[in-house]
């Protein structure tokens, strides 16, 4: 047989997949008729299960993987097309657009707002960017932070997500999950590190040097170069500041801003000790109820996925099918439950799309874990 043959009896054979798709398809359009009737979920976990099973008895060892994996993505596709069929006024969507409607009002310049750290904090100096009059609270750590935010004690609150040379900010992830919240701005900020001692002290007398660990992973370049200065860490940079400024110590040094440097009355030893000069951070701005601010363009998401391979890039699928643009992708172990993960995803897309709107409802009703973080703008 020449390979003319073969391929017309691939288009034949083709065909004659098609019409048996396109009849399947229609099989699920009917069931999902049946599903919204009776108030049932798209997704049926144990049926899929059933069907998975008898293609891999009925293909045989050697074709068993590829038919689970054929079966897969037609399980997928059977699901996604059930799903609009179900009429999108999800509490999700209705949430979402009660929370845009409110949108004749630009962000506040003046409110409550929760920071980690102290006085002169790089948390503070977001504070200081994303409102004009804000009144700043100060709390020693993260959780502090959700807490007032979740209490009502604060309006809004600032937490740093991610640096540009020593990554995310763990601690925080992991406190996402158990607090309520929802992200309403993030702000780059660029993050200058200075050596700061006592006044008259020089860099050549420092023994020690105070600070977070952060900080202190962002400049470890220029601690290597000085590997006689033990290092200390410290609940934040400002507080590490304040430390030396509190002590009668000439040995002792923070690293932290210059804007600290000015507030405790500090002599700045050396500037821009970070290993790379473009350095960021990015803060988000987290308020106790949705609230989605004109000119929203960024979404995050926080859920899990079910155990089983190809679940993370069905859902990558999805975020392309609708040409979303992938920012952040972060796992992180989920809490007593041993190697099974939270997904926490930022992503570039239109809150105001009935696309998303469908996706966003068609994941909360189909995940077990779904948590929508907001949708918002990012300044700088
Ligand atoms: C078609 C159904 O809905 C979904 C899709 C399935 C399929 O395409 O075979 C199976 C189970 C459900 O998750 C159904 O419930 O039978």
């Amino acid at each position: 047989m020449d390979i003319k043959d073969l391929r017309k009896e691939i288009n034949q054979i083709d065909g004659q997949l098609l019409k048996l798709f396109l009849k399947r398809m229609n099989a699920s359009a009917q069931i999902v008729k049946y599903k919204i009737q009776n108030e049932l979920p798209v997704f049926d976990r144990g049926r899929e299960r059933e069907v998975l099973n008898r293609v891999a008895e009925l293909a045989g060892t050697e074709m068993e993987a590829y038919s689970n994996r054929l079966f897969n993505t037609l399980l997928d596709l059977s699901r996604a097309y059930q799903n609009q069929f179900i009429p999108h006024n999800s509490r999700l969507v209705q949430d979402i657009q009660a929370a845009t409607c409110e949108l004749t009002q630009p962000f506040p310049s003046k409110a409550n707002v929760a920071c980690q750290g102290t006085e002169g904090s790089y948390s503070q100096q977001a504070g200081d960017k994303l409102f004009s009059l804000p009144k700043l609270l100060f709390f020693s750590d993260f959780e502090g932070v959700f807490q007032a935010v979740e209490k009502g004690l604060c309006e809004y609150g600032i937490l740093p997500v991610e640096n540009s040379l020593a990554g995310t900010v763990i601690p925080v992830y992991d406190l996402m999950e158990k607090y309520k919240f929802y992200i309403v701005r993030s702000i780059r900020l660029r993050i200058n590190h200075t050596v700061q001692a006592k006044k008259g002290v020089t860099l050549g007398d420092i023994h020690e040097i105070v600070s977070h660990e952060q900080a202190i992973r962002q400049c470890s370049e220029f601690l290597k170069s000085h590997p006689h200065i033990k290092v200390t860490l410290f609940s934040n940079t400002a507080a590490a500041a304040k430390y030396v400024a509190d002590s009668d110590r000439t040995d002792l040094a923070a690293i932290s801003s210059e804007a600290c440097a000015k507030l405790y009355n500090l002599d700045v030893l050396s500037d821009q000790i970070q290993n790379r000069d473009n350095n960021y951070t990015r803060f988000i701005c987290i308020s106790k109820n949705m609230k989605i601010y004109p000119g929203a363009n960024k979404i995050s998401l926080m859920l899990a996925l079910p155990h089983k391979p190809g679940s993370l890039y069905t859902l990558l699928a999805k975020f392309s099918a609708l040409g979303f643009n992938l920012t952040k992708l972060e796992s992180r172990p989920m809490p007593g439950k041993d190697f099974e993960f939270l997904f926490y995803f930022d992503f570039e897309a239109s809150i105001y799309s009935p696309e998303t709107g469908n996706l966003l409802s068609e994941l909360d009703r189909s995940l077990e874990k779904f948590m929508f973080l907001g949708s918002y703008s990012e300044v700088f």
